[in-house]
């Protein structure tokens, strides 16, 4: 089958090759489309590549159907609703590196620039004044540079303002003492960054928490003359607060490359002699162009291929060496959350997993995720995935715990994961075997060994003569051959469970039939 992929922004042509080289991918570029047109060419699309431009807005999510990855050829996904794009199962992925030195080579330029008033000057330049009073500037040495954000550009941009022997004071909430040493910068909080510092300059994502965080309170927090660089995104400075600190002589200067509106033309701050800005330029070389395209592209084909990505944004990344750990384990996890959802009866109210033995030590949350996924998938069908499975778990009110021992019981690895309904509860175990795949090794107290594979059934039933036979009995009767069985017991004559292996899907009238049988309890029949 082809998977479509439709890119709405311009990529670099050299970054999506390796999309055009790809067996089975199909690529449709769709840069000139409006929103009609881009939904119907999303029609039959499983991925989508983005840069800034294209909003990807709920609606447009809701009507691509088949919708499987978002790509971000870029680090900022505040164009697209990762809400939406989380429900409906869609994971987005970005290009977190790519185009980090460009940023920073921007914002330095951008820097520059302020200081020196060279767009202005060449602006008069071309209007054919001679001007060399007006443009006069200030130099950076010894100056501060403030960075609220450092992470990865603000910490580039760090490194090139030390070159330029500037003092360097950085508030990031991640920032510990000792990447401030190794950096050589300051650590401050906001409200010291905003105090001491003569140029500050934003690197953080735009989110609630930063909307607007330079607005009117942070200006008179600041020196007087202070000059402001954005090169993140829009929305984080109050505009309307910049305007009138700038008209009002508190800030001497700014550089933007972002607005909260793009494009920005015909912009107030725009006609302001102190303000220069670019049409968010900052990931606009060649080299970053070209990079976080091939980033996306890669990470779209890996997702074609083996449904796995290495840059998510809406779930937590697996670094290789826990995947390597509890790659395994995935086959095991989901199987044992489809397998307590046939046997659980009520709405699900706790999930308790208990990871034993080796993966007692590793990060067993993606563990947890597609457990849920398997758990969910029976009731809520197969648009449950390891992305919206926490999502929609939240959301029906199911409360999640993990737990980790040492204690394994004899295996080296034990998964045990214990479903609680307003019902009662059920209690399923299962282990990896090497070599032989997962294994359920126990149902609630019974010791069993089943290969969670094609058809089973599960029958509660009463530890007495008799039982097992009425049960082959009534099966052979009805034409249903039996491949393999295991009976357990909890006590001599007390209750009892069979699982058996048989070759076709159990229809229910015959599960009716066999739960009318003597001393048969309850039956399940299980489909993987
Ligand atoms: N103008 C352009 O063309 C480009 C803009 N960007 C934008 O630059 C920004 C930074 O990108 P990266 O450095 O790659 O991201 P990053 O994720 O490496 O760094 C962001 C940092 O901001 C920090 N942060 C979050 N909330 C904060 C707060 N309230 N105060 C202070 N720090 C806070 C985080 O802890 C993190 O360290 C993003 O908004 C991104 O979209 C990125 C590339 C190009
Ligand atoms: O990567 C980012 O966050 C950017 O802002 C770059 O945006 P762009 O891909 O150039 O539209």
């Amino acid at each position: 089958m082809t998977f479509k992929v439709v890119i709405s922004d311009p990529l670099s042509e050299e970054g999506i090759q390796p999309l055009r080289e790809a067996e089975n991918i199909e690529i449709d570029i769709a840069t000139d489309c409006d929103e009609t047109q881009l939904i119907e060419r999303l029609q039959d699309a499983d991925a989508l590549l983005v840069r800034s431009q294209t909003q990807v807005t709920r609606e447009l999510i809701d009507k691509a159907p088949q919708l499987k990855v978002i790509g971000r050829a870029g680090v900022g996904v505040d164009n697209i609703d990762l809400d939406a794009a989380t429900e409906r199962g869609i994971i987005v992925v970005n290009a977190p590196d790519g185009n980090t030195n460009s940023a920073a080579e921007h914002t330095v330029a951008m820097l520059m620039s302020l200081a020196r008033n060279i767009p202005q000057a060449f602006q008069s330049l071309q209007a054919g004044k001679w001007d060399r009073k007006t443009y006069i500037g200030v130099e950076l040495k010894h100056k501060t540079l403030g960075i609220i954000g450092l992470g990865r550009i603000g910490a580039e941009v760090a490194h090139r303002a030390k070159g330029q022997r500037m003092n360097v004071i950085a508030y990031d909430p991640f920032l510990t003492a000792e990447t401030a040493q190794k950096l050589g910068v300051e650590q401050g909080t906001v409200d010291e960054v905003l105090a001491k510092a003569d140029f500050i300059t934003i690197h953080t994502p735009l989110l609630d928490s930063t909307r607007n965080m330079i607005n009117a309170d942070a200006f008179a927090k600041m020196k007087d003359g202070v000059r402001i660089i954005n090169c993140a995104r829009g929305g984080i400075i109050d505009e309307d607060a910049l305007y009138d600190a700038i008209v009002e002589g508190k800030v001497a200067g700014a550089a933007l490359d972002v607005l909260s509106v793009e494009p920005f033309v015909g912009h107030k701050l725009l006609d302001l002699p102190q303000v220069i800005a670019t049409p968010h330029l900052g990931a606009s070389t060649v080299e970053a162009q070209e990079s976080v395209a091939i980033d996306v592209s890669m990470d779209v084909i890996k997702f074609a291929t083996d449904g796995t990505v290495r840059n998510p944004v809406n779930m937590p990344s697996i670094s290789k060496r826990l995947l390597d750990k509890i790659e395994p384990f995935f086959v095991l996890t989901e199987k044992l959350g489809a397998f307590a959802s046939h046997l659980v009866d009520g709405a699900y109210q706790q999930v308790n997993v208990t990871y034993a033995g080796e993966l007692a030590e590793v990060d067993v949350r993606p563990l947890t995720r597609n457990l849920m996924k398997g758990l969910l998938t029976l009731n809520l069908g197969n648009h449950v995935n390891d992305v919206n499975s926490r999502y929609l778990s939240n959301r029906i009110g199911i409360k999640i715990d993990e737990l980790k021992t040492t204690a394994t019981k004899g295996f080296t690895n034990l998964i045990t994961v214990e479903v609680v309904t307003e019902k009662g509860s059920v209690k399923v175990a299962g282990t990896l075997l090497n070599g032989l795949g997962p294994r359920i090794v126990k149902v609630d107290d019974y010791p069993v060994d089943v290969v969670p594979e094609g058809h089973l059934l599960l029958i509660n039933h009463k530890d007495q003569p008799g039982a097992i036979g009425r049960v082959g009995m009534h099966l052979a009767a009805e034409n249903v051959n039996i491949a393999t069985m295991q009976v357990g017991r909890s006590e001599q004559g007390g209750k009892a469970i069979m699982i058996l292996t048989v070759d076709y899907e159990v229809k229910p009238e015959e599960v009716e039939g066999l739960e009318k049988l003597d001393n048969v309890f309850e039956v399940k029949a299980i489909n993987f």
